[in-house]
Order: structure tokens, then C-alpha cells, then sequence
């Protein structure tokens, strides 16, 4: 009787289980998806209807894919070929859209007020949540915080990126660009030769990040940055995929292998923090690079607050370290590599750009007050980022229900701004809004577009870039030399297939004809 009665308690409670996790689930995946739709359409939203669990997902994936199987005109827009579904749904919905990322609607926004107000409100707005933990596992660091923890982040941060902290990191740069135009010069051997010269920026970049970030432990930085590549390709093969909960410790051969590499990394990073550590005990200076930088910086700010938790801890350190390589190395090369590009296109400005580094430098190397006055090579830089912004879009995430504009957003909806689209917009840039003329920067950004500024390539309000003196100084330095050294063409086997990979990038590479002057 009492074993009958266990039976039937147990046969209930896995009944009651199954109910409430039947229940969870079909909120999840329908009564909930369908209340925030109502109330989308309530406001005025457009877009398409809730398909069951997938939403958009497989048509984005289905265009996305149809895309990428054909190169364009270099004179055709880009936009169509690198998000194809956003491009067709704005052209369906209008400026304020949402698409469903499987039962969750992802509001989008174009319009540029708005997208200033969201940047501004950075406490309101927060980073996307959301989709498989695994893929912050790339990087998290400051640009995963929120809230209180963003501000601590940032306050310890900015002091490592000071343009005057920069002047000190010159030398890295030079020797890695060097070594780029070495490489470049044993292929060329005084002549013309077809090179595709996207991995050697690659390298480059990751290589300036290496130096600049761990200084004489640059070997061991090389070694986290090849490990970071690796995880970024298993990164973008779980966002790709639909995230199932808790599927994330699940033993499968990717899930096994990014955690056999986050840990290399964290062991990697914290043995470079304990050698610095030791360095600085015995009194040698440690600040001239990044984690340097940040170590004192966050030694100073524990100091003044007399608190341990008003600075990072060691986990925060290496998170910051990973983020350097992540946020600072594809962007970089990629800004280079479409500059590349289009000065093969446009040979006059090629040629302009020449005549400025040869005036303002001749031979001499080049410094940093001689870098701030290149403004041929400024305006060429910023419209490559107006054309080709390496981040084309930043997410955000409306946490509790939030009014903007006219509308009332709901919670939990993720927010996607479109830097892309509206460096494309014929409104604000005219109609050469798809010519590369980098005349229309010659008095300045805020002069470059008709009415409100609408370039964002490093986004705005107070999360703004942190590393954009970096990056810019690496990008005119680099410039420099290769003007100095190369002429360059396209050659007839590149493809014109910018794709975005995190970040936009040419699909088949960047095949030029370099030529030695
Ligand atoms: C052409 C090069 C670069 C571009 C176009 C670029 C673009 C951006 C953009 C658009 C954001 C804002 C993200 C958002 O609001 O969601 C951002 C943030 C950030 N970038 Fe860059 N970036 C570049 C280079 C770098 C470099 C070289 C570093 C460091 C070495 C760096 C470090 C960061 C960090 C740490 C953040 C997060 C800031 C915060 O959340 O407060 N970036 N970047």
C-alpha cells in the first residue's frame, strides 16, 4: 500500500514537472513572442508575422547565404549584398521595423535622432542579452558591462587609451607595419606583384595588439590572439545556430574546444599579469603598454577609494586583455583594407594621398605630430568608415518597458541601430551617397552630411570607442608606409565581395598588384 502510494506521489510530481516546463515552453515559444508582437503593431511597428519557434531566422539565413554566392560592380551599393534581409525589410517596413530572431522580436532602428538618443541613454539602453552564453566567451570586459560596472570599467580604462599614452606605443606600431612592408618587399623583389594583402593586415593588426597590449610578453600574446581567431569562428557557428537552453553543457566537439581554449587563454593572460606583477615589485617600470597602463590605472583608483572592489579583479584584467585583441584587430584591418581598396579605385586619390606623406615626411619617420596634420589621409580614412564601417550595426537592449519617440517599447526586445543604413542614406549624404568622395570631410565631419551628424563608424555617447585615437594612429601610420613603399592596383582576380564576418569584411580576400616605387 505505502510502495503504491510512493509511486503515485512520484507519477504526480513528474505529471506537475512536465506541466510547468510544457508551460514555460510554450510561452516561450508562442504566448509570449505573440504578446510582444500585439503590442509592436499597437505602436505602429511593422514587420513580418511570428512564425512558429524560427521567426525569420531561416529566410535571413536562406538571403544571407544567396548573397554571398555572387561578387558585385564596385560602383553597386553594398548594402543589398551585406544584409540582405535587414535591407529588404527596411525597404518593406520603413525606418522603425522588427524581425523575429526565433520567438524573440529585434527592433530596428534607422532613423538617426533616434539612434543618437539610444547611444546618449546608455544606462536606459544596455547591451544585448540573450542567445548562447558561449559566445561571450570571445570577450566580455567593458564592453559587456552595464550600469555601475561599465562606469568603474570605463573610469580604469581611459587613462590607458590617453592620446599622450599613445605617443609611447609609435614604436610598436612601426616595427609591426615594418615588418608587414619586409614581407611585402621579399615578394615583390623590386617589381610588380599580384599580392592579397587582407591576411597581411591581419597579421599586422594583431600583431600591433600584441605588442601594445603585453610588451615584452609579446610572444605569448601572439598566442592568445591565434587561439582568438580560432574561438571566433566557433563563436559565429553558435550564434548562427538557434540557442536552446542549457544546451551549452552539452559535451559536443565545439562546446569541448571553446572551453578548452577560454581556459588556455585565461591561463595564458594571468601568467603575463603575475610576471608583470613580480616586475613591478622589484621596482621596474611596467607602464608603457596596455595591460601596464591598466594595472596602474586600476592600482590608483583602489588607492583613492581605500576599496578593493572600486578596481578590477584579476578576472576583470584578463577579460579586458581579450577584449583588446577583439574589439581593436579585425576592425583595424578591416578599415585598412578597404582603404586599400578604394585608393586602387580612385588613383587620384591614391596619388594625392602620396603627395601629402611625401611633403609632410619625405623619408623621415614618421611621428606623431606629423600623423595629426595628414588631412588628405583623415578625410580618406573617414569616408572608407562612412562607406565600409567595420561595425555595421550595434545591439542594444530595451531591459524594462521604455519610451522612445512615440513609441512605447516593450521589455525584452533587443535593439539593432544600423550604422550601415544610415551612412548609406541618400537624405543625409545626397545623392553621391554611394560614391567614394572624400572631399565631402574637407571641413570636418560635422560639415559632411546634410543637417544632423549621422557618422557613427565608432559609435557614440558615452560608450563610444575607447580605442579610436588607437586605431586611427595605427591606420595613418601604416598608410604612410605603404604609400612610401607601394603603388597599388587591383588586380583582374580580386572579387568585389565585402561580407560580414563580426566585422565587414572581403569575402575572397584583396588580391592588388603591388608595385615597388
Ligand atoms: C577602425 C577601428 C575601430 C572601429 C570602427 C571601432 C568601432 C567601435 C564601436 C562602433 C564601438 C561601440 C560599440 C557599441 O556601442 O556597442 C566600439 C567600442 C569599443 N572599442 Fe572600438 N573600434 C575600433 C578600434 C578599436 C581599438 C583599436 C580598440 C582597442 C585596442 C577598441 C576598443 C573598444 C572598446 C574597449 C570598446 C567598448 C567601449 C565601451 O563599451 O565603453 N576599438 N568600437
Amino acid at each position: 500500500m505505502e510502495v503504491m502510494s510512493v509511486a503515485v506521489w512520484c507519477g504526480v510530481t513528474v505529471a506537475v514537472v512536465m506541466m510547468v516546463y510544457g508551460w514555460r515552453f510554450f510561452n516561450w515559444v508562442w504566448l509570449r513572442p505573440k504578446r510582444m508582437e500585439k503590442s509592436l503593431r499597437e505602436q505602429g511597428l511593422t514587420g513580418n508575422p511570428y512564425r512558429f519557434l524560427f521567426g525569420d531566422l531561416k529566410e535571413m539565413v536562406q538571403m544571407g547565404n544567396q548573397a554571398k554566392l555572387k561578387p558585385i560592380k564596385l560602383t553597386d551599393s553594398i548594402v543589398p549584398r551585406v544584409m540582405p534581409f535587414y535591407y529588404t525589410s527596411a525597404n518593406t517596413y520603413g525606418n522603425i521595423f522588427f524581425t523575429w530572431m526565433g520567438p524573440r522580436p529585434m527592433v530596428h532602428v534607422t532613423d538617426p535622432p533616434l539612434i543618437r538618443q539610444i547611444l546618449a541613454n546608455y544606462n536606459q539602453f544596455q547591451k544585448a542579452r540573450g542567445g548562447n552564453p558561449l559566445t561571450k566567451m570571445l570577450a566580455r570586459g567593458i564592453a559587456d558591462a552595464d550600469a555601475d560596472q561599465w562606469v568603474k570599467h570605463r573610469k580604469i580604462i581611459n587613462p590607458a587609451f590617453h592620446v599622450e599614452k599613445l605617443k609611447h606605443m609609435l614604436p610598436a606600431f612601426h616595427i609591426s607595419c615594418s615588418e608587414m612592408i619586409n614581407k611585402w618587399e621579399g615578394i615583390t623583389k623590386g617589381e610588380s606583384c599580384e599580392v592579397d594583402v587582407y591576411p597581411h593586415l591581419q597579421t599586422m593588426t594583431s600583431d600591433v595588439i600584441s605588442r601594445t597590449a603585453f610588451g615584452s610578453s609579446y610572444e605569448e600574446g601572439r598566442r592568445i590572439f591565434e587561439l582568438q581567431v580560432e574561438q571566433a569562428k566557433l563563436v559565429i557557428q553558435a550564434a548562427q545556430s538557434m540557442y536552446i537552453p542549457g544546451s551549452r553543457f552539452l559535451p559536443t566537439k565545439r562546446n569541448r574546444r571553446m572551453k578548452e581554449i577560454d581556459t588556455e587563454v585565461k591561463r595564458t593572460i594571468r601568467k603575463i599579469i603575475n610576471k608583470r606583477v613580480t616586475t613591478k615589485e622589484k621596482g621596474e617600470s611596467t607602464k608603457e603598454d596596455l595591460l601596464g597602463l591598466l594595472l596602474d590605472s586600476n592600482e590608483k583608483e583602489i588607492k583613492q577609494q581605500g576599496n578593493k572592489n572600486s578596481g578590477l579583479n584579476i578576472d576583470e584584467v584578463i577579460e579586458e586583455c581579450k577584449l583588446f585583441y577583439f574589439a581593436g584587430q579585425e576592425t583595424t584591418s578591416a578599415l585598412l583594407v578597404w582603404t586599400m581598396i578604394l585608393l586602387c579605385q580612385h588613383a587620384n586619390w591614391q596619388d594625392r594621398a602620396r603627395d601629402e606623406v611625401l611633403k609632410v615626411f619625405g623619408d623621415r619617420k614618421p611621428d606623431i605630430d606629423g600623423l595629426s596634420h595628414l588631412k588628405t589621409i583623415n578625410m580618406i580614412l573617414h569616408e572608407v568608415l562612412r562607406l565600409y564601417p567595420p561595425a555595421v550595426a550595434l545591439g542594444r537592449m530595451i531591459h524594462e518597458e521604455t519610451k522612445i519617440g512615440n513609441l512605447t517599447l516593450p521589455s525584452g526586445a533587443p535593439l539593432m541601430l544600423h550604422l550601415m543604413f544610415l551612412h548609406h542614406d541618400p537624405d543625409i549624404w545626397g545623392d553621391d551617397v554611394n560614391e567614394f568622395n572624400p572631399e565631402r570631410f574637407a571641413e570636418g565631419v560635422s560639415k559632411a552630411s546634410k543637417g544632423q551628424a549621422s557618422f557613427l563608424p565608432f559609435g557614440g555617447g558615452p560608450r563610444i570607442c575607447v580605442g579610436q585615437a588607437f586605431a586611427m594612429l595605427e591606420a595613418k601610420l601604416a598608410l604612410v608606409m605603404i604609400l612610401r613603399r607601394f603603388s597599388f592596383d587591383l588586380s583582374p582576380s580580386y572579387s568585389h565581395a565585402p561580407h560580414t564576418v563580426i566585422t565587414l569584411q572581403p569575402q575572397f580576400g584583396a588580391q592588388l598588384i603591388l608595385s615597388e616605387l
